[in-house]
């Protein structure tokens, strides 16, 4: 395994070394440890992977390829067959003119075989082009479909995300694969057509090629193994380098990169770990080019030997000089349809470890994906139930919720308060059914969300979190996207702009709701962070009013950049989304948008410590009227007074 050196810049950012830490498996190191007869073995299993997706993807381009490929490699044992012909007729008898006529056939059906050879070879390119972006798209929508199709659990795992980042490269290599495919065809079957003229010629000729080739054939596998180690060893720091040079760039850092002058520091920090990174490819770069020597100096030696072996065989008369002439053209192809067959052998190799990625996070997914079917949800259910619940973060020792239980009936406004990190968030990911919880159970009326078609469950689940997805779309799709199967026009959802209070927004967009928000491209329009929760409410109004049946509605922080009217307003809007069919759930910091709700819950260090009216609590007095009081002390007349001194001194001057 390569050690690099770490840089003082991955030490000062990311607290010592970036590393791809190889730990999915075990099996993992062994497939490191690589050698040409294991991926001489491997070969025919890739190989099939290939032609398996290059056969789905478009079979007469498939079998196009394959026939002018094997059209190739006859042609190639017919051009060698003339060459000797030729040689016979050259070096025979007569005078030399006659022995020119004599060759000229041969010469003729040559010069025929190298139109033909010509012709097919580029059918098979253009065939071989056609299959190439159809396999890569085959290959790129089976990754993302996985990766879109599994638990929120597994997105959250670092583990998971890795594999999702090294796969990324595989569909790339799927395509190049066909390439290197037709290409190891292409040289299999010359060798075959080339093999059996040779052996024709003399037997001894055969195991001087395969010597001739085989360490050109160890040298490719070395450099090719060197690289992919490196590249996955340095996986990590590339995504990390490639982060800052985006940090640089992006508008969202832009005005700390200014103000704050990080832009001069990350730049720095930037020259070095690229320096680290090419230290590791001047040693790659040096390690191929040693091994590169080795291998054609005894590459070398072997083509010497065979010259030296023909010469002993024409001296002791074993061969005649036409046969020897011939067997120097078929030994300087044979060779060169070796070594390009070892190339690109081992380029199927290389690129089939990254299609290996692709495939092992296929795998992986399909284990981890939101299981399909499962009983339908009962379109009236009058409650949703928490029921003990308890969930645990796979990379965490304490619970995020423990034991927490709540009660959510059609027609109620429930909220959900507490400190940060109490847990609240996780709450609503496991009321979504985007979370399992380990113990506990989450019901829909009477059945068991483990037991119910989980895409039924989503459906009836409106979610609408302080870092909602802000599409680069139009203002339309924008509100639309929170159904995209149900088609609307723009009238349509003029309700929902209404709703939201979104009017004036949509009203001084340049195009109204056909305006794209998306910044990055021309003509396109942003909004302000507030605007953009004016939209999320819109979006969210309209996926509620889409659903036909009982549904719950989770706003998690909706208000946090709207100015105070605009707060009050929202509040009052999502209380009156609350109908027979639908329950609300509010998650907020913001005590005066909690007090009109039915039921409040207080959720401290991930376990449930009061529930009750706003008046009940209140009276309780229990955490959640100290957490009412001291954001009402704020806004009172002698706020000063009332409003709590820090707990920490000021921060000193440092200058
Ligand atoms: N994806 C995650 N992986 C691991 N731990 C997590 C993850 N998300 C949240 N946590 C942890 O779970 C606990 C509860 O987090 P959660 O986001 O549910 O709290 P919250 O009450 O919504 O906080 P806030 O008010 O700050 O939004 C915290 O300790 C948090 O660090």
């Amino acid at each position: 395994m390569v050690e690099p050196t770490v840089s003082a810049a991955e030490h000062e950012l990311f607290g010592g070394p970036l590393r791809y830490d190889m730990g999915w498996a075990e099996h993992e190191r062994a497939r490191l440890d690589l050698n040409m007869l294991s991926a001489i073995r491997a070969m025919p299993r890739l190989v099939g992977g290939t032609l398996r997706r290059a056969w789905s993807a478009d079979r007469p381009a498939l079998l196009a390829v394959g026939v002018s490929e094997i059209g190739q490699g006859i042609a190639a044992a017919v051009s060698l067959l003339a060459v000797n012909v030729m040689m016979h007729a050259l070096l025979g008898s007569g005078t030399p003119v006659d022995r020119l006529y004599g060759a000229l056939p041969a010469l003729i059906a040559g010069a025929v075989v190298a139109v033909v050879n010509a012709g097919l070879a580029g059918w098979s390119t253009s065939r071989a082009g056609r299959l190439e972006p159809l396999v890569e798209r085959i290959a790129t929508t089976e990754y993302l479909a996985a990766a879109t199709a599994v638990e929120l659990e597994a997105i959250e795992d670092p583990e998971f995300r890795r594999l999702i980042d090294v796969a990324q490269y595989g569909a790339a290599s799927a395509r190049r694969m066909i390439s290197a495919c037709v290409a190891a065809l292409n040289g299999t079957i010359s060798l075959i057509a080339t093999a059996g003229v040779l052996t024709v010629l003399h037997p001894a000729l055969l195991p001087m090629l395969l010597l001739i080739a085989a360490p050109r054939g160890w040298g490719a596998m070395r450099v090719a193994q060197e690289r992919y180690v490196s590249v996955m060893t340095w996986v990590e720091h590339v995504r990390a380098s490639r982060l800052i040079g985006n940090l640089l760039t992006e508008r969202s850092a832009a005005q700390e990169v200014r103000i704050h002058s990080v832009g001069p520091f990350l730049l720095d920090k930037y020259k070095g770990m690229a320096e680290s990174a090419e230290a590791e490819q001047k040693r790659l770069a040096n390690g191929k080019a040693l091994t590169e020597l080795v291998a054609a100096a005894l590459s070398g030696l072997a083509m010497a030997g065979t010259y030296g072996v023909m010469f002993w065989l024409i001296t002791a008369g074993h061969m005649s000089l036409a046969v020897a002439g011939t067997a120097v053209v078929a030994v300087r192809s044979g060779s060169a349809s070796l070594g390009a067959l070892v190339m690109n052998v081992n380029q199927l190799h290389e690129e089939s470890l990254y299609v290996q990625d692709h495939d092992r996070f296929l795998t992986e997914a399909a284990g981890r994906a939101i299981p399909s079917g499962g009983e339908p949800v009962p379109r009236r259910v009058e409650q949703v139930v928490l029921d003990k619940v308890t969930y645990r973060y796979p990379d965490r020792d304490a619970p995020a919720l423990d034991g927490v239980s709540i009660t959510l009936p059609m027609g109620s406004v429930t909220a959900v308060v507490g400190e940060n990190g109490s847990g609240k968030s996780t709450l609503m990911k496991v009321l979504a059914g985007l979370l399992l919880p380990q113990s506990g159970t989450v019901r829909w009326g009477e059945s068991e969300l483990t037991g119910l078609d989980r895409s039924q469950v989503f459906d009836r689940v409106a979610l609408l979190t302080q870092d909602f997805q802000r599409w680069p779309v139009t203002a339309a799709l924008n509100i639309r996207i929170g159904r995209p199967d149900h088609d609307a026009e723009d009238e349509e959802l003029e309700p929902s702009v209404d709703y939201a209070g979104a009017s004036p927004v949509i009203a001084k967009l340049p195009h109204g709701l056909r305006s794209l928000l998306a910044r990055m491209f021309r003509g396109a329009s942003e909004l302000s962070g507030g605007e953009w929760q004016k939209i999320g409410l819109a979006r969210t109004h309209w996926r509620s009013s889409t659903c036909p049946a009982d549904s719950v509605l989770i706003v998690d922080e909706p208000t946090s950049a709207l100015d105070p009217e605009a707060e009050i307003a929202a509040f009052d809007r999502i209380r009156q989304l609350a109908g027979p069919h639908r329950a609300v759930v509010l998650v907020t910091h913001r005590m005066s948008g909690v007090r009109h709700a039915d039921t409040i819950y207080v959720l401290t260090q991930g376990r449930l410590s009061e529930h009750g009216t706003h008046d009940e609590l209140i009276a309780a007095d229990g955490r959640y009227a100290a957490m009412f009081h001291t954001q009402a002390a704020q806004y009172a007349p002698d706020s000063r007074a009332r409003v709590p001194n820090p707990s920490t001194p000021p921060v000193p001057d440092r200058s």
